[in-house]
């Protein structure tokens, strides 16, 4: 079975090269939640940046907080425009969609479209504005997921289900969120200057008959996993590198650390 290599790099203000392993090329999407304190470097790794509808306000509002000395306008219009908005458009503000209209930004109505979410209406930008990249380089980082309300959550969460073989990353400023295929083995290093130790290893949507770590407080050894039964939460890494193997996919979660 193939080893696939994670590792939170993106929060590094440099992203090491790695001789050994093809570098990854980033996405961003902003949600419509309060922008995690990083964002900024999110968007500097990032190749091409997307809004998904209300996330434009929170870009237009939060941004220029993170630089109180520059002109908002400036840091609006120059540093921070994103290449496209898309959406059903029921949240972003008017002022708004004129400002990102004006400075050149593409926006990408799907208000016909009220079976999926926002963020799933972009991660289907990126994936078919990607084709020309080999699509296991590529890596979505999406900020603003995790806390706030549940059932947006639990659609972000359904979001890695949905394109289970993309890297997509879900953060918040606590912690992040990625799925490990059952396709792979998964090595992942810790970047212990940013996260860590806590950490979790949850089954969604069906049981795991069989799982095995290492690098952990409390590994499991060919494990069986459900809700209802065991699932690895409050767990703790003990190094820099975690290795893991399933049948079944399986989301990775680990604390992101405050400054
Ligand atoms: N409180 C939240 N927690 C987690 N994710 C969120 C939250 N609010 C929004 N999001 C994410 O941001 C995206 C865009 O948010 P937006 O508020 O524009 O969505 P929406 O579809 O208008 O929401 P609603 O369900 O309120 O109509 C959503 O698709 C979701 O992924
Ligand atoms: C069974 C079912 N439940 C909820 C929705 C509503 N919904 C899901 S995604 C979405 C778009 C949000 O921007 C909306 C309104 C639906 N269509 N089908």
């Amino acid at each position: 079975m193939d080893l696939m290599h994670h590792s939170s790099a993106f929060l590094l203000p440099s992203i090491p090269s790695d001789r050994h392993l093809p570098p990854l090329t980033y996405a961003l999407v902003v949600l419509n939640q309060s922008l995690p304190r990083f964002t900024p470097l999110l968007w500097m790794h990032a190749r091409l940046h997307l809004c998904a509808d209300g996330g434009a306000n929170r870009l237009f509002d939060e941004m220029p907080l993170f630089f109180p000395n520059e002109n908002a306008s400036d840091v609006r219009r120059s540093r921070y425009k994103p290449e496209a908005i898309k959406g059903d458009m029921d949240s972003i503000r008017k002022d708004v969609l004129d400002f990102y209209k004006s400075i050149g930004t593409k926006i990408i109505d799907k208000s016909h479209d009220q079976d999926t979410t926002d963020l799933h209406k972009c991660v289907t930008y990126i994936r078919d504005s990607s084709q020309d990249l080999d699509q296991s380089n590529l890596c979505i980082l999406v900020a603003g997921a995790l806390g706030g309300r549940f059932d947006h959550e639990v659609g972000n969460l359904n979001v890695l289900c949905c394109f289970s073989s993309l890297r997509i990353v879900l953060l918040s400023n606590d912690s992040l969120i990625y799925l490990l295929p059952r396709t792979h083995c998964h090595e992942i290093h810790i970047e212990t200057s940013v996260e860590g130790p806590h950490c979790g290893l949850i089954p969604l949507g069906m049981p795991s008959r069989s799982t095995t770590t290492t690098g952990l407080q409390w590994n499991l050894d060919n494990t069986e996993m459900n809700f209802g039964g065991l699932v690895s939460t409050s767990n703790i890494v003990k190094g820099e590198k975690v290795t893991v193997q399933s049948d079944s996919d399986l989301l990775w979660t680990i604390s992101i650390k405050k400054l």
